[in-house]
């Protein structure tokens, strides 16, 4: 059932953000698991993340994404993240980024869903700029790009890349910047004049030909058609790091299971900012970090939407 206020049944408005969706219309879109399911029907999701520095980035978006619902979680990541993977939750499948092959991979599942999240904990160097540019060349599916890999592409040539993805026509791709990641992919793109909010949204996602989810107190959803959704029921408890890569999991889960990119932002942002609200609720805006937000995500599925 679509509400009024889901913008899927709304005009183009061409920059005018949108309201945020409200629970009935998000509800819709929930992916409960078929009876007959099993974990690859349900959605594989190839998170290439965790640089040696980081392997907190690529644990906090594998758990978060098997909470919201991926069947397979697969995290491929620096050789020495790996321990770190696995110790922190053993039902992630953790290999070596070396074995991250995307159109490899893809040809060994056509038949199922799947997405591939890249760059929660990436920090630059030219291995990751290669495994970026691989991904956005190869992966037939939805990619979603976070964290660092999102300075890997803000230069002319990572705009090239994206825009020659989008010609060809295959899976979406979705960009997650915080305002300080925007701010360098605007710089990359050249876009002119000091833009902020939702035009900086529409005007990336025009450049880049993406889907960008411009994260803040306030995020804005922003397509190359320049419908903007607005998401505003968060809170600063959410001003922690490792919640943004919580965030690409949970997208990068919903892109698995087969929601289209506006609807994964949607339904994902939404769920990020009530598990916040809900994990505050318990330990006060203070004490709150990313872990927290993960463990109240169930909470945030049934207040948004109900009991199945
Ligand atoms: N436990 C972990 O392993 C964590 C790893 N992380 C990873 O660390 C890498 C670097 O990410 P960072 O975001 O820390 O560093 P970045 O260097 O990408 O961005 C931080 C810079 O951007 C500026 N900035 C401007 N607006 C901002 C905004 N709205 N929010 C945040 N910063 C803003 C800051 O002042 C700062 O100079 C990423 O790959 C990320 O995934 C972080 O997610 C934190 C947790
Ligand atoms: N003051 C705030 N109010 C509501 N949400 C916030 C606030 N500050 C940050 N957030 C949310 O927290 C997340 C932070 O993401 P990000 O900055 O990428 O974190 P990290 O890189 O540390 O994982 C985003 O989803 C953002 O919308």
């Amino acid at each position: 059932m679509r509400s009024p206020t889901d913008p899927a049944s709304a005009p183009n408005t061409a920059g005018t953000p949108l309201p945020s969706r409200d629970n009935a219309a998000l509800a819709a879109l929930a992916p409960w698991p078929d009876p007959q399911a099993n974990k690859y029907t349900r959605g594989k999701l190839s998170l290439v993340a965790g640089a040696a520095a980081y392997p907190g980035a690529a644990c906090l978006a594998g758990a978060a994404a098997e909470r919201a619902g991926a069947g397979y979680t697969e995290v491929f990541c620096a050789g020495e993240s790996l321990l770190a993977v696995r110790s922190f939750r053993p039902s992630l499948v953790a290999r070596d980024w070396r074995e991250w092959h995307p159109a490899r991979q893809e040809a060994r599942c056509a038949d199922r869903t799947g997405a591939c999240v890249i760059g929660c904990g990436f920090d630059g160097d030219a291995r990751q700029r290669e495994l970026v540019a691989e991904t956005v060349r190869a992966a037939t599916g939805p990619v979603l790009i976070d964290g660092g890999a999102i300075g890997l592409m803000a230069d002319k040539a990572g705009q090239r890349l994206a825009r020659e993805r989008a010609e060809r026509g295959v899976g979406p791709l979705v960009l997650t910047p915080h305002g300080g990641e925007a701010a360098r992919l605007a710089r990359g793109a050249e876009l002119e004049g000091a833009l902020g909010g939702p035009e900086l949204a529409v005007g990336l996602a025009r450049a880049y030909r993406a889907l960008i989810v411009l994260k803040g107190p306030i995020t804005f959803i922003a397509d190359a058609e320049g419908i903007v959704e607005t998401m505003g029921r968060g809170t600063a408890a959410l001003a922690k790091a490792g919640t943004g890569d919580v965030l690409a999991g949970i997208i990068g889960a919903l892109l698995a299971q087969g929601l289209a990119p506006r609807d994964a932002a949607a339904l994902g942002c939404a769920l990020h900012a009530e598990a916040g609200r809900a994990a505050a609720q318990e330990l006060t805006e203070i004490c709150v970090s990313a872990e927290d937000v993960i463990a109240a995500l169930p909470q945030a599925v049934r207040a948004i939407v109900g009991a199945h």
